[in-house]
């Protein structure tokens, strides 16, 4: 087996068990939870798993990650047990234009669980990007998979927790250790993220996936670092946008005003400039 390149095991594992006792109940949309030392993604596991028939709200936790997949082709990496990194498994019954609220909805329940756990000011650079000041906290990062029937959709968030600075990936992460937080224990901050997932979930999925109906829209207007700002968006080809961002549509697209009118933006990077008068 590939060995992990770390040798600093210095820091207390997550316990299924406890996880298992507090999330999975009759009633709840978490059907299953699973921790495991390590594994290449969770989210290529989850999609495998989709793919074999694994019901809704199956959620796979892991202490390392080999090959932890980002946004845009990008990769995910962090020491043995110093972060939180999972995926849970949906299969909403939406409007297929719709879909694209669900990272975003993740992206909302992430920062609500930080703020209230760790105590830390975490604001979300679209699409969901969790930001302590403008350092990256956590990123999230939904995949569709085709499994035939209802949509399933695998969403993974990789959350920074205990990283001391020499272990940070990029000097524009951070962690909550960094941020100095009132907590790094990831039993509780995993509870409260998964808490809040299914609460969003629920009401976003009973409102038919219409945002402003579940209250979604709201939400994550009000922790949103993007929108009223000034942005770069680098958009896939490697085009580039600028203009101010005025707000999030109906399919969860970035709205932009730019010179030549406004622009709804599906995926892409953005860089924030500067903030808008
Ligand atoms: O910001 C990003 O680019 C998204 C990062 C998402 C990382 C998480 S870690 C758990 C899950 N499994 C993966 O392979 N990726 C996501």
């Amino acid at each position: 087996m590939e060995e992990s390149p770390y040798t600093d095991l210095d820091r207390p594992p997550l316990s299924q068990r406890a996880l298992t006792r507090a999330l999975v109940r009759p009633g709840s949309l978490w059907s299953s939870l699973t921790v495991v030392g390590r594994t290449g993604s969770t989210n290529a596991d989850l999609a495998d798993a989709a793919r074999a028939g694994a019901p809704e709200g199956t959620v796979l936790v892991t202490e390392y990650q080999s090959a932890g997949r980002g946004r845009l082709g990008r990769t995910w990496s962090a020491p043995p047990r110093s972060g939180l990194m999972f995926s849970v498994l949906l299969r909403p019954r939406v409007p297929p234009a719709r879909l694209g609220w669900l990272p975003l909805l993740v992206g909302v329940a992430g920062a609500t669980a930080v703020r209230r756990i760790a105590e830390v000011d975490v604001r979300l650079k679209w699409p969901n990007d969790l930001l302590a000041g403008e350092r990256k906290l956590a990123g999230v990062l939904a995949e569709r998979v085709d499994s035939g029937g209802d949509a399933a959709i695998v969403v993974g968030m990789g959350l920074n927790v205990s990283l001391r600075p020499d272990e940070l990936p990029v000097p524009t992460a951070t962690s909550l250790a960094v941020e100095k937080a009132a907590c790094t224990d990831r039993d509780p901050l995993l509870r409260a993220v998964l808490r809040e997932i299914e609460r969003h979930y629920r009401d976003w999925t009973a409102a038919g996936g219409d945002a402003d109906a579940a209250g979604l829209r709201s939400a994550y207007l009000a922790a949103s670092a993007t929108v009223g700002r000034e942005v770069r968006v680098e958009l896939p080809g490697d085009r580039v946008l600028t203009g101010t961002a005025t707000g999030v549509d109906e399919s969860g697209c970035l709205l932009v005003r730019t010179g030549d009118g406004e622009r709804a933006v599906s995926a892409g990077e953005v860089v924030h400039v500067r903030p808008a008068r």
